[in-house]
């Protein structure tokens, strides 16, 4: 079911910044940005490997990235796994009593489908479903 690490999300104070360290420090390139509404983020994308890293900067002071920086500070906020079907993967988690954030997809970065299963039933971590085409 599940194909490979399709991301790793990363809560920043502030995206230029860290975009400026993953570019200049580490190496990598960021090939895109873009504003989630839904979300209310502001993206960044750095690939890496076969994965990519996702920076994100809360749009609004009330956001859920704004709200984990205020908890916990910057870091690694969730892990996104590939998936063919999102649909069937759903099902499938729902069936094996996932708490599920999304019961139905909502549109994530670059029109990717995209749920969150709750980290109080996934051992601590907050995973994000994603398919893209
Ligand atoms: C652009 C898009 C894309 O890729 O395309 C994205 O990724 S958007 C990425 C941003 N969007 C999202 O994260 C959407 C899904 N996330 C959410 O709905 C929320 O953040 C929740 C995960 C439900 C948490 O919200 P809630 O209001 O419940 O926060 P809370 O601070 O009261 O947290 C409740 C409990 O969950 C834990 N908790 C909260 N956020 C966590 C996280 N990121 N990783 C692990 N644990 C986490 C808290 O420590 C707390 O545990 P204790 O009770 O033990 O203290
Ligand atoms: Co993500």
């Amino acid at each position: 079911m599940i194909e490979k690490v399709d991301h790793i999300g990363i809560a920043v104070k502030n995206l230029d910044e860290a975009i400026k360290f993953y570019e200049e420090v580490l190496g990598l390139k960021c090939i895109g940005q873009e504003i989630v509404e839904d979300q209310k983020v502001r993206v960044g994308f750095l690939p890496l490997g076969d994965s990519e890293v996702e920076l994100l900067e809360s749009t609004t002071e009330d956001g859920t990235i704004a709200k984990f920086i205020e908890k916990k500070g910057e870091g690694i906020q969730h892990i996104a796994l590939r998936v063919d079907s999102i649909e069937e993967a759903l099902r499938d988690l729902k069936a094996k009593g996932v708490r599920l954030i999304d019961e139905k997809p909502r549109y994530g970065a670059g029109g990717a489908k995209i749920a969150f299963l709750h980290p109080k039933s996934t051992s601590g971590v907050l995973i994000e479903i994603c398919e893209r085409e």
